[in-house]
C-alpha cells in the first residue's frame, strides 16, 4: 500500500493544475489517468473542436467571398489534411500538459483506471497490467462525462457516431443525422455542412437549444437553415436500422406524425453523463445523485471529510472554464486558508457555431420566472458598425438588465466575436458597472465592443441616439 498526501483521479482541466499545485506546495501526491493527459478538453473536446470548426469557417469564407471583392473559383475541403491539423494541435496540448505533470517534484503520474475501495483507499487497475493499492487522506474526483446515448430501438446494432469518434472521420458524411440539438449538435451540424455534407437535426424538445431564450434559438436556427440544414423539433426517434444497401434508416416521430429518414451516419449528441458507474464510490461511502453526479456543497467537498469533486463529474454547468475554476476554489480554500465557494459565481460560456453565441447572466426567461423588474435591450447586428465593414451582420446582441438598480443581469452576443465582447460585459457585472455608465463609456471605434453604447441606448426613448447610432 502507497500512502500519499493527496490522490487526484483523472487528469482534466482540473486535476491537472491541481495535482501539479498541491505537489509544489509539498503535499506528496498522485494522479491518475485512465486514457489520455488533458481530459475531454484537449483530447475530444474543446480543442479538437475548434481546431476544426477553424477549417469549417475558412471553407464558409471561401464561398462566400464574391461579396468582399475576391473570387475564389473553386476549393476543396482535404478532411484528412483537416484531421492532421486537429491531430497535431491536440498532440501538441497532450504532450505539454504530461511533461508538465511528469516534471513535477513529488508528483507521480499513473496511468490506469482508479476504484475506491474504502473512503481514503483507491486500487489502480494499471494500463501496463496489474493493480496498485493506494491511500491518502484527500482524494480529488475529477473523472468528467461522457456521451450518453438514449434509449432508441436498433442504436446499439448499429455503428453511430459520438462527438469522439466523428473527429476522426476521414471521409465526409453524405448525409448525417444529428440527434439532439444543442451545443455539440450545433457545433457538428454546422462544421460538416461547410464540409460538404447534407444534415438533418432532430431535437426532441419543442425547439433547438432550449435552454436558451426563444429569440436566440429561433435567430440561430434561422442562420442554419440559411446554410440548408434540416430542423425537425419536438422529434422522437422510435427506431434505428442498417438497410441493406448499407445506408441507415431512422424512424421519428414530429409533432406525432411518423417519417422515415435514410442517411449515411447518425451522430449521437444528446447529452452527457458523469463517469461515476465504475468508480467504487459506494465503497469509499460518497453520495451521488439521481443521474449518478456526485454531490458536493459550495466548497465542492463531497459528504465524505477529505473528498472533494471537480469538473463535469459534480452537477450543474460543464464546461472546461468551471472545472479550471473549481481547481482554484480547492486550492485557495486547502493551501491558502481561503474561504471560497462556488455560490453566485457569473458562468459565461461560448457555443463556437459561426457566429458563436456568447452568453453571461441569467436569461430574459430566467428574468421573467424569477419575478424581478427587468428590461431588455436588442440591437441587431445589422446596426453593428463593425458587423457591416466586415461583411458578417448575422445575429444580434441582447441585455437583461435590473430596472430599479440598473445593473445588467445577463447578456447574450450572437454574433462575431460573440464570446469575447460577452467577457467584457461579464467583467462589467463583476465590477457593478451599470448600463448607462456602458451606455457613455468611450470604446475604440470602430470594434464591436462599441456598439455596447448603442445596444443600452435602445433602453431609454429619452435618451438620444449616438452620432454612430445616428449614422444608420
Ligand atoms: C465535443 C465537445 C466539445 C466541447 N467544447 C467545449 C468548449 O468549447 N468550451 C468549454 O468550455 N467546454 C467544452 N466542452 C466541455 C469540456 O470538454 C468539459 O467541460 C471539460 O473537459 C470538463 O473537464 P473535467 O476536468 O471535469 O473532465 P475531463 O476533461 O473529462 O477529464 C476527466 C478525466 O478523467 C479520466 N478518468 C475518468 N474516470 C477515471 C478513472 N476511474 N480513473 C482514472 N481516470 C479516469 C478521463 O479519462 C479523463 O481524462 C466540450 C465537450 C465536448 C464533448
Ligand atoms: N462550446 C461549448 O462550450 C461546448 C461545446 C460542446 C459541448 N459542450 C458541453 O458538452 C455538454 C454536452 O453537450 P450536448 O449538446 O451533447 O448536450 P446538452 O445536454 O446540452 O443537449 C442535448 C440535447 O439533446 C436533446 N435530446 C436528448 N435526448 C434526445 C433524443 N433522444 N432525441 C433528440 N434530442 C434529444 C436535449 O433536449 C438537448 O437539447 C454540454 O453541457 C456542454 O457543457 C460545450
Amino acid at each position: 500500500m502507497k500512502i500519499y498526501d493527496a490522490i487526484v483521479i483523472g487528469s482534466g482541466q482540473a486535476g491537472t493544475p491541481l495535482a501539479k499545485k498541491l505537489a509544489m506546495a509539498g503535499k506528496k501526491t498522485a494522479i491518475i489517468e485512465k486514457r489520455m493527459v488533458g481530459g475531454t478538453c484537449i483530447n475530444d473536446g474543446c480543442t479538437p473542436t475548434k481546431a476544426m470548426v477553424a477549417s469549417a469557417k475558412m471553407a464558409y469564407l471561401a464561398g462566400h467571398s464574391d461579396n468582399l471583392g475576391v473570387h475564389i473559383k473553386n476549393f476543396t475541403v482535404d478532411l484528412p489534411q483537416i484531421l492532421k491539423r486537429k491531430n497535431e494541435i491536440v498532440k501538441s496540448f497532450q504532450g505539454g500538459a504530461q511533461k508538465g505533470l511528469e516534471g513535477t517534484a513529488g508528483l507521480d503520474l499513473i496511468f490506469g483506471e482508479a476504484v475506491f475501495t474504502g473512503p481514503q483507499a483507491i486500487m489502480v487497475k494499471l494500463k501496463d497490467g496489474g493493480t496498485e493499492e493506494m491511500q491518502a487522506d484527500l482524494i480529488f474526483i475529477n473523472t468528467g462525462a461522457k456521451t450518453a446515448i438514449p434509449d432508441v430501438p436498433g442504436l446499439s446494432d448499429i455503428d453511430y457516431l459520438t462527438s469522439t469518434s466523428i473527429l476522426e472521420l476521414e471521409t465526409v458524411p453524405q448525409h448525417l443525422l444529428i440527434i439532439g440539438a444543442s451545443y455539440i449538435g450545433m457545433e457538428f451540424g454546422q462544421m460538416f455542412r461547410r464540409f460538404g455534407s447534407k444534415i438533418t437535426m432532430l431535437e426532441t424538445s419543442p425547439r433547438a437549444l432550449p435552454k436558451e431564450d426563444e429569440d436566440i434559438a429561433e435567430e440561430i436556427v434561422k442562420i442554419l437553415e440559411a446554410e440548408e440544414i434540416t430542423f425537425h423539433a419536438d422529434a422522437k426517434v422510435t427506431k434505428v436500422s442498417k438497410k441493406p444497401n448499407g445506408d441507415l434508416e431512422a424512424e421519428i416521430t414530429v409533432v406525432g406524425e411518423t417519417r422515415l429518414i435514410s442517411c449515411s451516419h447518425i451522430l449521437v449528441a444528446a447529452g452527457r453523463k458523469p463517469q461515476t458507474e465504475a468508480l467504487g464510490l459506494q465503497k469509499a461511502g460518497v453520495e451521488t445523485d439521481d443521474r449518478g453526479y456526485v454531490k458536493v456543497n459550495d466548497r465542492l467537498e463531497t459528504n465524505i471529510p477529505g473528498v472533494y469533486a471537480l469538473g463535469d463529474v459534480k452537477p450543474g454547468p460543464a464546461f472546461t472554464h468551471i472545472a479550471y475554476n473549481d481547481y482554484t476554489i480547492v486550492y485557495r480554500n486547502l493551501i491558502e486558508k481561503a474561504n471560497l465557494s462556488i455560490k453566485n459565481r457569473l458562468v459565461p460560456y461560448c457555443m463556437f457555431t459561426d457566429p458563436p453565441l456568447g452568453r453571461v447572466g441569467i436569461t430574459e426567461a430566467e428574468a421573467k420566472k424569477q419575478g424581478l423588474n427587468y428590461k431588455v435591450a436588442k440591437l441587431p447586428m445589422q446596426y453593428v458598425a463593425r458587423a457591416i465593414e466586415v461583411g458578417d451582420t448575422r445575429g444580434f446582441m441582447k441585455a437583461i438588465v435590473d430596472a430599479d438598480t440598473k445593473k445588467i443581469l445577463g447578456v447574450a452576443i450572437l454574433g462575431e466575436e460573440g464570446g469575447e465582447i460577452v467577457s467584457v460585459m461579464q467583467m462589467a457585472m463583476v465590477g457593478g458597472i451599470t448600463y448607462p455608465e456602458i451606455r457613455y463609456m468611450v470604446f475604440a471605434h470602430p470594434t464591436y465592443s462599441e456598439s455596447l453604447n448603442n445596444l443600452f441606448m435602445k433602453l431609454d426613448s429619452l435618451t438620444q441616439p449616438s452620432p454612430k447610432e445616428r449614422a444608420f
